[in-house]
């Protein structure tokens, strides 16, 4: 579905994604992982064209994406999640939410901005998540994982059928981290491919179907994540860079 095929990206003589390639196969979930500065969140970024890549291809379902703007990538399918949440905090939750479904072509412009049925396709992923109760509220007076939830949701607005998740359990209490594992579960058992960018270790092993693993811009490592986790270039990619923090 998704394939990345030697994907660079150099700040400089800094070569954050170096020759990176692989593929997040439909209907399944890949995970991304890597140590802190691997490049997995450069990647993401070029992926979903946030940031032109220096050079290289992303073809989704066999088309080139990597040329497109962000929403004519989103347009065809493709959507991402930040590590920091980009809600407009004056604005209530369903009123961020449907400011993220896309708008389809010029009469899109004229529409009102709150239309009937955006508003009702909101509130039912509001149901979907467990946060309907949250749907009047100020984006300002969300917790963290509760914004964590209106990112999710507004993610779906758009009808992906890929979405790159940038470290959805980052910061989340214990709690909250089994209820992103389930939505992520159960977007996936209903056909949505997912690529997510996470270092909670549980989190990959429970859900991801395959992992791939950067070091350095590269991919050092591709495949299941019991295979991953007793690679010996992943453990020393991970000790190295806990090595130098140390
Ligand atoms: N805009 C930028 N300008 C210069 N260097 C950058 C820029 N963005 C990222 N980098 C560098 O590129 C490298 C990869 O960064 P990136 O954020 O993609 O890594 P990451 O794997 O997502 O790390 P983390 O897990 O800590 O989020 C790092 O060395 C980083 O400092």
């Amino acid at each position: 579905m998704l394939t990345v095929t030697n994907l660079c990206k150099h700040f400089g003589g800094i070569r954050a994604v170096d020759g990176c390639s692989f593929t997040a196969e439909a209907g399944k979930i890949t995970a991304l992982i890597g140590p802190n500065g691997a490049g997995k969140t450069t990647a993401f970024n070029c992926i979903s064209r946030t940031m032109a890549p220096t050079s290289g291809e992303v073809w989704l379902d066999g088309g080139r994406i990597d040329h497109l703007r962000p929403h004519e990538i989103t347009a065809k399918g493709l959507s991402r999640t930040f590590q920091i949440s980009r809600n407009l905090a004056d604005m209530t939750v369903l009123e961020n939410i449907v400011c993220q479904a896309p708008i389809r072509g010029w009469r899109g412009l004229m529409k009102p901005a709150m239309p009937p049925e955006e508003v009702a396709k909101a509130e039912g992923i509001l149901e979907f998540l467990g946060i309907s109760r949250l749907a009047h509220e100020d984006g300002a007076n969300l917790s963290y994982g509760q914004k964590k939830l209106m990112d999710f949701a507004a993610l779906l607005m758009s009808d992906p059928k890929i979405i790159l998740l940038d470290e959805p359990a980052g910061g989340v209490n214990p709690s909250l981290l089994e209820e992103i594992i389930g939505h992520i579960r159960k977007l996936n058992e209903a056909g949505l491919t997912v690529l997510i960018v996470e270092h909670n270790m549980d989190l990959i092993m429970r859900l991801s179907h395959r992992v791939v693993v950067m070091a350095q811009g590269q991919v050092i490592a591709d495949g299941p994540p019991e295979m991953v986790r007793e690679d010996p270039a992943v453990l020393d990619a991970y000790l190295g860079g806990a090595l130098e923090a140390a």
